[in-house]
């Protein structure tokens, strides 16, 4: 979350206190609410939903021992556990400060403050309730953090937790690997069906044959190899969400399919005369721009309004300034632990490295750079000469991948850049041409080193 979204609420007896909070924070954040009244904090937070409140710890006609903080600490905590709290108070205490840290405040200051202090506090309790609030639940499952402090990552995480809890369909937008997948994830473990089944479908890797039998399933005997009834992913995702990736993919004829379901919302699986009613919530994702995709008639416009209620863009790896610092710490540490190796730090001369690069493969290009360092590194400090560009995201400037070699792994290696090539890099268009899955075009760029 950022500072000029945020709703604060601070509470303390000086009213010279409120009056000077009030007037510094006013400019910067979207609502400041001061209260004089410790007591009328509990329906203050019934009433108004506040992100952080700053709390005195000491109230004049009781003794300065700062358990008042305490006491209205708790009663915020179980009251409203989300919110978060900043103590301050007028006693050097340190044994209070960290006494207050334990129950739960987020932060301490002392009185008299500093206002950058204030601001930067602030700043930093907004910035950890938005990895917070979207990693928990789904994101301890998948294991997964949305790593990003950039002011362009920020606004997806605020659109992000406004629009998680309704029911909207929602169309994610941007690049090959900027993280589309994690974003239709973190939508839908924050939203109230979260308990239910979240169901992905690679829609743009499905040859026609299998589109239809994927998403709507089909009854046994409906076609040669249909050996027992098979649920389609819409049935699955009963109750939940269904996320359909590389929507830009598919044929205008599998689009009339996808339309009728969703004006309809019943399946009927093939070989079947009975429909079957469904509730999901969809989240479709492409890297297409679908203006474009409309404009060109490859994309029916009717549907496009359907699957993109709202829609969220991912910006590229390119426009996120510091995130390639913060993302590389993260994937340095990860790999550290699966290779078990000791912890990583960066020579100066790394990081710089990284941001001269452009990342067209966005963070999944990133994280195979920073996996392929950890293990080919020998020391503890990552270095630039451990930074290996991937070819696969220039495939499209090479030019010839012919072989006369007629080694199986060559042949297959060159089939897979020239599909590449011909594909532009798109990793969908390609897996879909080579008849294997995104997952399986992935292992094998892994294995071949592309
Ligand atoms: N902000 C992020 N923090 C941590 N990891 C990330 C982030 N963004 C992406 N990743 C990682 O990068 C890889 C690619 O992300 P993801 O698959 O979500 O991208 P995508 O946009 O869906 O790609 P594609 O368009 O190819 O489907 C994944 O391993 C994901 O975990």
């Amino acid at each position: 979350m950022v500072l000029k979204n945020a709703s604060i609420l601070v509470v303390d007896d000086d009213a010279d206190v409120l009056t000077a909070l009030r007037l510094l924070l006013k400019p910067l954040v979207k609502e400041v609410f001061t209260e004089k009244n410790p007591n009328q904090i509990i329906s203050l937070i019934e009433r108004t939903h506040f992100d952080i409140i700053i709390l005195d710890m000491n109230f004049s006609g009781l003794v300065n021992t700062g358990n008042e903080g305490i006491f209205w600490l708790n009663r915020i905590q179980k009251q409203k556990p989300e919110t978060s709290v900043i103590l301050m108070t007028a006693y050097a205490d340190i044994d209070l400060a960290i006494r207050g840290l334990k129950e739960g405040a987020s932060d301490f200051l002392m009185k008299p403050w500093k206002n950058e202090k204030i601001i930067e506090t602030i700043t930093t309790i907004l910035s950890k309730k938005t990895a917070t609030s979207l990693q928990k639940d789904g994101f301890n499952t998948s294991n997964t953090e949305i790593i990003g402090d950039s002011e362009v990552m920020n606004d997806v995480f605020v659109k992000l937790e406004k629009v998680a809890p309704t029911d909207a369909n929602v169309l994610i937008l941007g690049e090959n690997g900027t993280g589309k997948d994690l974003i239709a994830r973190a939508l839908h473990d924050n939203s109230n069906r979260k308990n239910k089944p979240f169901i992905k479908v690679d829609v743009g890797a499905l040859t026609s044959s299998l589109f239809e039998s994927e998403l709507f399933g089909y009854k046994k005997g409906a076609f040669t190899d249909a050996r027992e009834d098979r649920k389609g992913r819409f049935e699955a995702a009963n109750g939940g969400t269904l996320f359909l990736d590389e929507i830009g993919n598919i044929t205008l004829g599998q689009q009339v399919r996808l339309l009728t379901v969703l004006q309809n919302r019943q399946v009927t699986p093939l070989g079947s005369n009975e429909s079957i009613p469904v509730d999901i919530r969809l989240i479709c994702a492409t890297n297409e721009d679908p203006k474009v995709l409309a404009n060109e008639k490859r994309f029916r416009k009717d549907l496009i309004y359907r699957i993109n209620t709202v829609d969220i863009t991912v910006p590229p790896l390119r426009e996120r300034g510091t995130d390639i610092t913060e993302l590389s710490h993260h994937f340095a540490s990860l790999y550290a632990e699966k290779y078990n190796k000791n912890g990583f730090s960066f020579d100066p001369g790394f990081i710089s490295k990284l941001k001269k690069h452009d990342f067209p493969g966005n963070v999944r290009e990133l994280q195979y750079v920073l996996e392929r360092a950890v293990i080919m590194t020998d020391g503890d400090v990552l270095k630039p000469e451990d930074l290996v560009f991937s070819s696969i995201e220039r495939s499209t400037t090479t030019k010839s991948f012919e072989t006369t070699s007629l080694n199986l792994d060559d042949i297959e290696k060159n089939a897979i850049l020239t599909v590449l090539e011909k594909h532009k890099g798109n990793v969908s268009k390609s897996a879909k041409e080579l008849g294997i899955t995104r997952a399986a075009l992935y292992r094998r760029l892994d294995k071949y080193e592309l």
